[in-house]
């Protein structure tokens, strides 16, 4: 049984649905992220879930229960905020028991969960410290250590790394999943950084506008996207329309203003005129010379190291039309004295996207 389970939840703001017809549900120990862009429903998704708002249509269920009539305080979700939502007349250890004292636990047992979180999260230090005396990444241990001393049966995460810093955010990203894992916690975790949400999540459910486009594994949703949404939101994706005929094996014949290519999917496309995708990094540099399967050659218009890699934007020109092209490359490309640059696209890396309507 899934310990969390979203059945056919629709929320609706007037006429604006926040949440339209969502299914999804979370494994026990489970790390699913919400990921989509600002408005498309993923704070409201958290907020239903923790039963500060109620749905208008649909089930949760928590470990096998209803709880739509439950309200927040006694269904055992915990929430962790962007904010913090620390008390600021609090010390650091006050914060973190303050649930433990609600719900009465222990004093003894509350002491043991208060000491173990102190030093995981390394706030030793810090422990009588007032909320206004630490940095923001400290703010956050706190407020990480408050929500997972309650043993919730899921914790609820509303961008809770967005105000640090770039390599603060690195740090605590990999202390949430480590801790996540360490007490089998079930989390659904809100982003629109698609770098968080690859690198921490066992399962990513991709949001648009109340909607769900896809599920999947970090993996799945990277290399195999259904759309373009997901395509261009995750990564960046060169995509284009094509016409397709079946071949033989899983192999097709591709014909787009990219040029044709011929391509292996075992996913089947779902008509024969459909939207294609490759990603930047899936190229692989030959000289102009040759005369290679998926063969292209382009135009460089802008190139930008960025240190391990380099990434350049080019034109491709067909038949009076031309197209922009992003590419990445491991090495400073050797580009001829026009400007071009001659690559592959190898068979499996061009990916079947949906129908064009
Ligand atoms: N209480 C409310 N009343 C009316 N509309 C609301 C309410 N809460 C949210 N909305 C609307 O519902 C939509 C989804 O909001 P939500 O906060 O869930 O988006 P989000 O994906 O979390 O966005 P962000 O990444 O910007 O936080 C938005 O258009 C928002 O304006």
């Amino acid at each position: 049984m899934a310990k969390l389970e979203i059945k056919n939840i629709t929320k609706k703001f007037g006429d604006f649905y926040a949440a339209n017809n969502i299914s999804f549900t979370a494994e026990e120990g489970e790390f699913v992220t919400l990921l989509g862009p600002s408005g498309c429903g993923k704070t409201s998704l958290l907020k239903l879930i923790a039963g500060f708002h109620i749905a208008d249509e649909g089930e949760i269920l928590i470990g096998g229960k209803n709880v739509n009539e439950i309200p927040p305080e006694k269904r055992n979700t915990a929430m962790c905020f962007q904010s913090y939502a620390l008390f600021p007349h609090l010390n650091v250890s006050h914060n973190i028991c303050y649930g433990l004292k609600q719900r009465k636990i222990d004093i003894n047992e509350q002491k043991q969960r208060l000491d173990l979180a102190i030093k995981q999260m390394d706030l030793e230090i810090h422990r009588l410290k007032l909320p206004n005396e630490l940095s923001g990444g400290q703010q956050q241990r706190v407020a990480l250590a408050r929500a997972m001393v309650t043993r919730p049966d899921v914790i609820l995460f509303d961008e809770p790394l967005s105000n640090l810093d770039a390599k603060l955010r690195e740090s605590v990203r990999f202390e949430i999943k480590q801790l996540s894992k360490q007490y089998n916690l079930t989390s659904i975790y809100v982003t629109h950084d698609q770098a968080e949400a690859l690198s921490m999540s066992d399962k990513i459910i991709v949001l648009n506008k109340g909607k769900i486009e896809q599920i999947g594994s970090p993996q799945e949703i990277y290399h195999h996207p259904i759309n373009r949404f997901v395509a261009d939101f995750i990564g960046i994706a060169n995509i284009t329309e094509a016409h397709v005929k079946e071949m033989e094996n899983n192999l097709y014949e591709v014909n787009s203003i990219y040029g044709n290519f011929t391509v292996y999917s075992e996913i089947k496309p779902q008509s024969d005129h459909i939207y294609i995708c490759f990603r930047p990094e899936d190229i692989e540099i030959v000289s102009a010379s040759e005369n290679k399967e998926n063969m292209l050659t382009v135009d460089v218009t802008h190139t930008a190291f960025m240190g391990n890699i380099t990434e350049i934007q080019a034109l491709i020109r067909k038949d009076d039309k031309e197209q922009k092209l992003r590419l990445q490359l491991t090495k400073f490309p050797q580009l001829t004295e026009n400007y071009q640059l001659s690559f592959c696209v190898p068979r499996d890396a061009i990916k079947f996207l949906e129908s064009v309507k």
